[in-house]
């Protein structure tokens, strides 16, 4: 990671547009009429609905997708009281993460405000504008009071970050460190630095979670807080008085088996570690500086589990990892606050997630190979998108459980909801792995020992999608299953101890003995991997062929074309991309094969686009594309284009298509409303390329200019499904990808 320097910061925050928020209008302003509707005259209208129903706030305003951050910066971080104005940076961060992980909006509110009272007056003359209120930085013990007041006040949910979200992600943590380390929770010691908002949130967290009242030590700047201690005393911290003879951080710390820091910077020694009991945990969780770096922490003892809350090192333990997220689950049942219940939801469900397999995106975001359960990843990171799909429904969930929800939702529809949030393509295959899983079919990789292959079929097997079948040597795929920490026993079929070989190499001899193979060259060919599965499908022993990781497109389509050909009605396979555009779905086709397509080859690769979009449930609209609009240039390639549109019309009259076209025509309605309203075709979804040149060209830079998702490519026309990979997908590419060849192979069951 590039080094974070106060210049970098700085400019970070005054570039372009100040701060790091703004209000983005969520409704069409440009014409008089929706002024009217947006303002007046239209506006006194739902003003009248809420007046008669104030639940209809919810339907007519953001109310139930906006919360407050109000703080009065009186615990700034680990920085302490630097006042409101200071503290809007951290709010305004706040704001954007809701944002970036849960697509929840924010309003950072900052009170020049101290006295409890004051501030739960404001707070509450605030709250109607809020499905919820998320108060930050506020320092302890006042927090408590103001918390626990707004909550009996407010009938939305009011949550300290600083104690709760902080608990939360504490407890997932810790229940990981200790499966890691064979602790049960009522066993352990632990100490805590920090006895504020933070601290006592964790600790209270944690005596629901099962440790007991009496194994924590909690120590702030006046030290350790024991029974009779008469110095910087309040009743929350009273709960936690031991009976003890420790009197310092030092003489608490000896044998602990857990340190949580939330406190300040570097009040943790190597000494102090270096007196832990086996295997200790150290949870350093000041904000910006730990309670004790990472690397002191290791070099005093090696055999350690450290969090830090920070997200350049190993298991970041904060407070963001929860906050966009228990609070979208909260949001979305309208829950009337956010109870102990909803908060070991929360944690729970991120302590399992972090036992599952990584995604590529998330690896890539951290410059790393992989990231397996173990000591330095005992929590999921935040940018890992299945955070919000794990998190949110066990909250809703909970809310529902305990009575505190105003709605109820579905789980599985919730889960899609979400998946939409995440963007168009995740609902888009979420409809594909659905239709997978309706009746799943079996899957050979060719390329079975490969790591990502393994990481695939493991999610494959365990989402219902389909039954892989993985080719390649049995102890080398385990070597690499074990290596992942998978808990997955996939299939394996070894190709060259198979006893198919052989009928497979005379499958083979049949199709290409008058092609110069003779039946000892079939019997060698048909135990490379690649051949194996092409002949295993081909000869009906599995469902759908997926390889392409390790080789060039060619170079994995030539057998393909060997073992499997094309439909007996189809002349030349295509490939078609799906391409995800802001909140778009289109196909592009023939963006893989077909280098300088005919009149007749174009219209072969439209039908069998449009078939292959309407097997994902997609009304087709396929605009054949070229540079001139309707005979606008008489050239031969355009003309070529209009033949194509003709020769499907005839073949397939009910396609709603038409051509030749230009592209910006095809996808921008009001040019047909204008110029070419005879055309069968508006808004098309269904783009023909003329060659490969432009196919190519433009989906690579719809991908890398437009911020266009790519799924494919999908190979169209083969006479069983045989679908290609590119050596650049990642895990959830391939998942995709087999997705894609079961619905295939189903639909071609069907006929
Ligand atoms: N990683 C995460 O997600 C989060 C981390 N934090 C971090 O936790 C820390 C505390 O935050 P918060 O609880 O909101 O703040 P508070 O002001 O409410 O509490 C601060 C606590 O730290 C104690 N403290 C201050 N200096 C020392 C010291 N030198 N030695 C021992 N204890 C000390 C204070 O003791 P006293 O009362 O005697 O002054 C108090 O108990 C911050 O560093 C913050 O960044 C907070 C929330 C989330
Ligand atoms: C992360 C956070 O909320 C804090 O350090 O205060
Ligand atoms: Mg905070």
């Amino acid at each position: 990671m590039e080094k974070v320097t106060r210049e970098a910061v700085l400019r970070y925050h005054s570039e372009g547009r100040k701060g790091k928020i703004e209000v983005v209008p969520s409704k069409p302003s440009l014409t008089q009429y929706d002024l009217s509707l947006a303002y007046s005259p239209g506006v006194a209208i739902p003003v009248q609905e809420i007046a008669e129903n104030p639940e209809n706030a919810y339907e007519y305003t953001a109310k139930g997708n906006l919360v407050g951050v109000i703080s009065n910066g009186t615990a700034i971080l680990g920085l302490g009281n630097l006042g409101p104005l200071a503290g809007k940076p951290v709010m305004e961060g706040k704001g954007l993460l809701f944002k970036r992980f849960a697509d929840i909006d924010v309003f950072d509110i900052e009170i020049d405000a101290y006295d409890p009272d004051e501030v739960i007056n404001i707070v509450r003359a605030l709250a109607p504008t809020f499905g919820g209120i998320n108060l930050e930085d506020i320092k302890a013990p006042e927090c408590f009071a103001i918390e626990t007041r707004l909550r009996e006040l407010l009938d939305i949910p009011v949550f300290h970050d600083d104690q709760h979200g902080t608990a939360i992600i504490l407890v997932a943590a810790m229940l990981n460190a200790l499966e890691l380390t064979n602790r049960k929770p009522h066993e352990i010691r632990v100490v805590f630095s920090g006895a504020g908002a933070a601290g006592i949130g964790c600790a209270e967290l944690l005596v629901r979670t099962g440790v007991p009242r009496e194994h924590i030590t909690m120590c702030d700047k006046d030290g350790v807080v024991y029974k009779g201690r008469e110095v910087g005393m309040n009743p929350y911290l009273e709960r936690f008085a031991q009976e003890t003879d420790a009197r310092t951080l030092a003489d608490a710390i000896k044998d602990a088996d857990l340190f949580i820091g939330v406190s300040v910077g570097g009040v943790l020694t190597r000494e102090m570690v270096r007196t832990m009991a086996e295997r200790p945990i150290i949870f350093a969780m000041a904000n910006p500086d730990p309670e004790i770096t990472y690397e002191d922490a290791k070099a005093a003892r090696p055999d350690c589990i450290v969090a830090t809350g920070r997200s350049d090192y190993p298991n970041q333990v904060n407070n963001v990892l929860c906050f966009p997220f228990i609070f979208r689950g909260a949001l979305d049942v309208r829950a009337r606050q956010i109870t102990d219940g909803m908060k070991l939801a929360a944690a729970r469900a991120l302590a399992a997630l972090a036992h599952s397999d990584v995604p590529d995106s998330v690896l890539k975001a951290y410059g790393v190979d992989s990231m397996l359960f173990g000591p330095d990843y005992i929590i999921p990171k935040p940018i890992d998108p299945r955070v919000l799909l794990w998190v949110a429904p066990a909250v809703a969930q909970a809310a529902m459980a305990e009575g505190v929800a105003r709605r109820s939702v579905d789980t599985t529809t919730y889960r899609e909801e979400l998946e939409s949030r995440l963007g168009k393509d995740w609902a888009l295959m979420r409809t594909i792995f659905n239709k997978a899983r309706s009746a799943p079919k079996r899957i050979v990789f060719a390329e079975g020992e490969e790591a990502k292959i393994i990481r695939a079929a493991a999610e494959i097997q365990d989402q219902g999608i389909g039954e892989p079948i993985l080719l390649g040597r049995e102890s080398v795929i385990m070597a690499t299953v074990n290596e992942l920490g998978l808990d997955y026993r996939p299939r394996i079929i070894d190709p060259r101890e198979s006893p198919r070989g052989e009928t497979y190499a005379k499958v083979l001899f049949r199709r290409r003995q008058r092609k110069g193979i003779t039946l000892p060259e079939a019997r060698e060919i048909a135990r490379r991997p690649n051949y194996f599965g092409l002949l295993a499908v081909q000869s009906g022993d599995a469902d759908a062929f997926i390889s392409g990781l390790t080789t060039n497109y060619v170079e994995a389509l030539q057998p393909a074309f060997q073992v499997i050909g094309t439909r007996p009605d189809v002349r030349r396979a295509a490939a078609l991309f799906i391409m995800v555009i802001r909140d778009r779905v289109f196909f592009f086709a023939d963006c893989a094969v077909n280098i300088a397509p005919s009149a007749e080859d174009l219209a072969d690769i439209a039908e069998l686009s449009a078939e292959m979009a309407t097997n994902f449930d997609i009304h087709t609209r396929i605009a054949m594309l070229s540079f001139s609009n309707f005979g606008s240039v008489a050239h031969p390639g355009a003309q070529a284009v209009a033949r194509a549109v003709d020769l499907l019309r005839k073949r397939q009259p009910h396609l709603q298509v038409d051509g030749e076209m230009a592209a910006d025509v095809a996808v921008t309605p009001e040019f047909i409303d204008r110029l070419y309203s005879f055309s069968r075709v508006r808004d098309a979804n269904v783009l023909i390329f003329p060659d490969l040149n432009a196919a190519n060209a433009s989906y690579k830079l719809m991908q890398r200019l437009g911020g266009a998702e790519a799924i494919g490519p999908v190979l169209l026309g083969m006479a069983r499904p045989v679908h290609i990979l590119l050596p650049s997908d990642d895990v959830r590419g391939i998942v995709n990808m087999a997705a894609i060849a079961v619905v295939d192979a189903q639909m071609r069951a069907l006929v």
